[in-house]
């Protein structure tokens, strides 16, 4: 893959807290060092706290956080990484930039490429899938902004969900507003969360649902006012740090390996499903029609 050479990371470690104590009549230093470990690329900024075995992963793909082809390899690389270190448990999976948590797959990616492009671009978005539905570790989503279509799959993809309490801010698969099918996987997942009833409603009519109606619909777990999404990200992931890794993870393995058994035994078909689907005329026309329409609303 191209795309891998491009990936530029390092591992930064930096001490971060210190503090002194006053005993009586003595002075005792007692230095509380917590090493955070801080390893970011391009586009996505990590920091894995070593005391709590917690990384906080902030998307960081101006302007919308969209799902390139180099930031979903940039993405399963960095997920892969903290999956291989022992010493990470928790994942929260947020934006850089509050009012858009990801805008899903960007749409460029998808239109007048070639069939070759678009191949390796799925590939991409269901090694992104596979990695985040998969993972072994407490995964929460703080979904500081707008989460349309590929942006609603991470997140659902989480354990757990808290959305900033703001109605302007929605989360939904939308692609049949773009003219466009969710794949199977995109169904199950959301299925997985919400039930079949409220997914095969949302998916036909390609909902984006506000804030308050993402709760009612269990779409997300908890609202908490915009400045607490992390804060409460980080309570709820030290609440679920307490069970016993092992036991969690079989359970969630349990839960969720019929699903990725089903794209693992399907990806080529699926690819080429996507590509024979991408490449067709009525298709792109529809896509340069939403960008148009997106470009119209800004102005
Ligand atoms: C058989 C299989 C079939 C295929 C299955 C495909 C599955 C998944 C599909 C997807 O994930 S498709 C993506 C769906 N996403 C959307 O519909 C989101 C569209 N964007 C918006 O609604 C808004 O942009 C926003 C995210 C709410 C942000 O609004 P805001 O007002 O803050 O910013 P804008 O001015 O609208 O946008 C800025 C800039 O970004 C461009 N842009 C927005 N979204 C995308 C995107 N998904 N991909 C690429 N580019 C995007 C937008 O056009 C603007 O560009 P410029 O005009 O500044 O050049």
């Amino acid at each position: 893959m191209a795309a891998l050479g491009a990936l530029r990371s390092c591992w930064a470690p930096a001490r971060l807290l210190t503090g002194s104590a006053h005993h009586s009549n003595r002075l005792v230093l007692c230095q509380q060092t917590s090493i955070k470990r801080h390893f970011s690329n391009n586009k996505i900024l990590v920091e894995l706290d070593e005391a709590t075995g917690v990384a906080v992963m902030k998307m960081k793909n101006p302007p919308v956080n969209s799902l390139s082809l180099d930031f979903l390899t940039e993405f399963s690389i960095t997920l892969e990484k903290l999956e291989m270190d022992r010493g990470c448990r928790g994942l929260i999976l947020t934006s850089a930039s509050p009012k858009i948590f990801s805008a899903g797959l960007d749409i460029m990616e998808m239109c007048g490429k070639s069939a070759e492009h678009y191949g390796e671009f799925w590939r991409a978005v269901q090694e992104m899938w596979l990695k985040l539905y998969g993972s072994n570790m407490v995964t929460i989503a703080a979904i500081n902004g707008s989460s349309p279509a590929g942006g609603c799959l991470m997140a659902l993809c989480c354990d757990y969900r808290i959305m900033a309490d703001n109605p302007k801010y929605a989360i939904g698969l939308n692609e049949t507003q773009l003219g466009i099918v969710a794949p199977f996987w995109f169904k199950d997942t959301m299925s997985n969360v919400v039930g079949n009833r409220v997914t095969e409603q949302a998916l036909q009519l390609g909902q984006m649902f506000p804030a308050p109606e993402a709760l009612k619909f269990g779409l997300v777990d908890q609202l908490v006012p915009e400045e607490k999404v992390q804060s409460t990200a980080a309570s709820v992931m030290a609440q679920w740090l307490t069970v016993p890794d092992h036991a969690r993870q079989i359970t969630k393995s349990m839960m969720r390996k019929q699903t990725t058994d089903k794209l693992v035994n399907n990806r080529e078909a699926d690819i080429k499903n996507f590509v024979s689907f991408i490449t067709r005329d009525s298709i792109q026309k529809s896509l340069q029609v939403y960008m148009e329409r997106l470009r119209q609303r800004k102005q």
